[in-house]
């Protein structure tokens, strides 16, 4: 479908415009949804919305389901079901609802029987379900994943999921563009971890907001496919809705014989193919903001704090405070030294390792295990290595991983070796860091307690995590010594209660009206104590931490937000701005440093804040994914940029004085009424909020343009449509036959768990 405009594209404007189903006078677009992920953490509530509104899944054929970030990366020799073989009740029931679902909507699911099943950004590439020129999405932000094939894919929230579900639609925005080009040539040892962690460290957690990142230039087009995903997957913590990178050979070269790809040498493919190399930016399309690197200034780069922005080469020392200008960094980096237990000036390579992680999405590919392996061969890991796990990506990778011998290499040098799911990345399942226990981890996200509450997370690339588990200590690769430090000693785990109802059925019922509440309660004006909070870059997983994303509700979440902020030892902290006196009341939450609610997609972010009582949050800026989801539930985030405007509703709210968002005038006001701000938001935006309008509802208005749009899909990207497992037989224009999976399982057909 080559663009018809004249004007020079970027390869983002390209796939964006030919994704638009309808497009409204403010700029707000409707855009169509190719392909679709579904994993059990962020869809429960998805489905049930669906269920309570008799909605049916618009496109079977292309939406793919597997279990990831719940299941426990044990053996799975004797595995039968999900329900016998997950111990933990609500990682189980999370697991089991999907299962419930993808059976009740007839979807394609890789179970934990299937050794397709594995992380989501894992599958959705290795299939070949993910293909240059579509948009694909999934509950979770690290969807940035796939835009290495020249996709537009990005992270949304569960209201959204359920808005693709039922009309493989979204209400969007455009994007800014920005490009990052990488130009000359890597140095020996460096991989595509280390030039995305340097890029991050170069334009921050925030640097991305708002825009969607092209990554260019020699370094990126001399990279596989692999290793453009691990960079894709970072763009997210760069700030970015999506990173991409244009097509091109290695791109096709990958994709050939996938199962879910167009046929290699059919006219299918031939066709493809032409469309997909036209998927490049025009000579002279303009980009918004620009970063040029060069290759070889990049070295294996590590983080020492707790922001992914907070990366340093291995070659250096622990930053201190007084090497940052800026007063939000000064006082992060204090907080981030206390937390890591570092001391500034300690040079990188001094600091003692614990365990050593090798998995996730970002890193848990063959080819990364394959680097990890060249440097653990024929070696031992550190005595004061408690624990190294290799966690393969998904069954096929541990499969060709097992194929190649890599296991033996691993498990002889005293390395776990893994089923594939997310496992340590965010420690959903038993896999958890115990409190300030330090991991070499190949994953993506270092915020405070991210692999454990109180572990402490260094991120950096496999073959970088292989050695430190080697050497025992952080380590640089290129030097390969071989060191045996003393033991350290681990601290006991935190075990965290999700609140429990009386019944299911009054779970339900509280559960529904709650959210229905919230979700068609007109927003107009809010007066209200407002909290101050002193913080840049505050992330999902501070809002809400990982253990109580296993509800399959959205109610109760009040009591765990701000979890680690607002609690020691399970005890209220007083020194919490929510834990004192009228601000335990508070509506609002005015944040002084920019992008509030950075990193995950997890709508329990927006929910946690909205059982608290807290509607509207007030911030110099906010990251991309947290500002849709608090839309979709009824609040209103509103950007403060202006300093001096911020400061006097700070002040305001420091006084413990009301204040009050008038929506309608988009004005900020103090108690008495008195004008502080005005303040922009999207028109349709402030429509829906206005009247309490349901998107779902206002976008199933528009079935004949997305019919019009599909037949269009049909005819020129016919590739698209359900192949192989995916076909479905078409009734209408809503696809509803679910076809059996072939059985590709682990070989012992009588016992073979049911995929569906
Ligand atoms: C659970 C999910 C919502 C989350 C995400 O969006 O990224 C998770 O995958 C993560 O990495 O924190
Ligand atoms: S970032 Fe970690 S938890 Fe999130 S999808 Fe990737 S592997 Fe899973």
């Amino acid at each position: 479908m080559p663009s018809a405009e004249s004007k020079p594209k970027t390869l983002y404007d390209k796939v964006f415009h030919d994704h638009i189903v309808n497009e409204q006078e403010d700029g707000t677009c409707l855009i169509y949804i190719d392909r679709h992920l579904v994993h059990e953490v962020t869809s429960p509530q998805a489905f049930e919305g669906l269920k309570n509104a008799s909605r049916t899944v618009r496109r079977p054929d292309c939406t793919l389901a597997t279990v990831d970030h719940n299941i426990p990366t044990t053996s799975r020799k004797n595995f039968k079901n999900a329900t016998d073989f997950i111990k933990e009740t609500d990682s189980r029931l999370q697991c089991t609802t999907l299962e419930e679902n993808v059976k009740d909507f007839g979807l394609t699911y890789f179970g934990m029987g299937d050794k397709r099943q594995g992380i989501v950004h894992i599958i959705g590439p290795e299939q070949g379900f993910t293909l240059p020129g579509t948009t694909v999405v999934c509950g979770d932000s690290h969807t940035s994943t796939h835009g290495a094939f020249g996709a537009l894919a990005f992270g949304i929230g569960t209201s959204e999921v359920e808005h693709v579900l039922a009309t493989q639609t979204l209400i969007t925005r455009r994007s800014k563009n920005m490009r990052i080009q990488v130009d000359g040539e890597l140095p020996a040892g460096v991989t595509s971890k280390d030039v995305v962690l340097h890029i991050i460290g170069v334009i921050g957690t925030a640097g991305g907001n708002g825009a969607v990142i092209e990554f260019c230039g020699s370094v990126i087009r001399g990279l596989s496919m692999e290793a453009r995903m691990s960079m894709c997957n970072m763009s997210i913590e760069g700030g970015a809705r999506a990173g991409m990178i244009a097509p091109d050979e290695v791109t096709f070269e990958y994709l050939k014989g996938r199962p879910l790809a167009p046929k290699y040498g059919s006219a299918e493919w031939n066709k493809a193919t032409s469309y997909w190399s036209s998927l490049k930016s025009d000579a002279g399309a303009k980009y918004d903001s620009e970063v040029f690197l060069d290759g070889k200034d990049i070295i294996p780069t590590i983080s020492w704090g707790t922001s992914p922005q907070d990366v340093i080469p291995i070659t250096g020392v622990v930053p201190g405070p007084d090497d940052f200008e800026d007063e939000n960094r000064k006082s992060s980096c204090k907080r981030a030294l206390e937390y890591m237990g570092l001391v500034p000036g300690t040079p990188m390579k001094d600091v003692v390792v614990d365990k050593v992680f090798i998995g996730s999405c970002t890193n848990a590919r063959i080819e990364d295990l394959r680097a990890a392996a060249k440097v653990v061969n024929g070696r031992k890991i550190a005595s004061n290595i408690k624990r190294a796990m290799i966690v393969p990506g998904s069954g096929l990778v541990k499969e060709q991983a097992e194929s190649e011998g890599l296991d033996k290499i691993f498990t002889d040098a005293g390395f776990e070796w893994r089923e594939a799911g997310c496992s340590m990345c965010l420690g959903m399942n038993p896999d958890i860091l115990s409190p300030k226990e330090r991991c070499a981890s190949t994953s993506n996200r270092n915020f405070e307690g991210r692999q454990g509450a109180q572990g402490r997370t260094h991120l950096m690339s496999p073959a970088m995590a292989a050695t430190a588990a080697i050497v025992g200590k952080l380590a640089d690769v290129r030097e390969h010594v071989v060191a045996s430090p003393v033991l350290g000693k681990a601290s006991p785990k935190i075990d965290v209660q999700q609140p429990k109802f009386e019944s299911p059925e009054t779970e339900d019922e509280l559960d529904r009206r709650w959210w229905q509440g919230h979700r068609s309660s007109p927003f107009t004006t809010l007066k209200g104590i407002a909290a101050p909070l002193d913080r840049a870059n505050v992330d999902t997983d501070a809002i809400i931490p990982k253990q109580f994303l296993k509800t399959i509700k959205r109610t109760g979440l009040g009591t765990a937000l701000f979890y680690e902020l607002r609690y020691t030892d399970d005890k209220e902290n007083p020194d919490f701005i929510l834990n004192q006196g009228i601000y335990r009341n508070s509506k609002i939450l005015v944040v002084t440093g920019p992008n509030f609610g950075c990193g995950s997609s997890r709508e329990h972010a927006p929910w946690a804040l909205l059982d608290f009582g807290i509607k509207c949050i007030i911030a110099p800026s906010f990251a991309d994914i947290f500002f849709n989801n608090t839309f979709k539930n009824g609040m209103l985030p509103v950007v403060v940029s202006d300093e001096v405007a911020l400061r006097k509703i700070t002040d305001e709210a420091r006084a413990g004085r009301e204040v009050e968002v008038d929506l309608v005038n988009q004005e900020i006001k103090d108690a008495e009424g008195n004008k502080i701000t005005s303040f922009e938001v999207e028109e349709f935006r402030k429509h829906c909020l206005v009247n309490g309008l349901d998107d779902i509802g206002l976008t199933l208005q528009m079935e004949s343009k997305i019919r019009t749009f599909e037949s269009k899909r049909t005819l020129e990207t016919p590739w698209l449509d359900g192949s192989a497992y995916l076909r479905r037989d078409r009734r209408g224009a809503t696809m509803v036959e679910a076809a059996p999976v072939p059985k590709t399982n682990r070989g012992d057909v009588k016992n073979e768990p049911l995929e569906w």
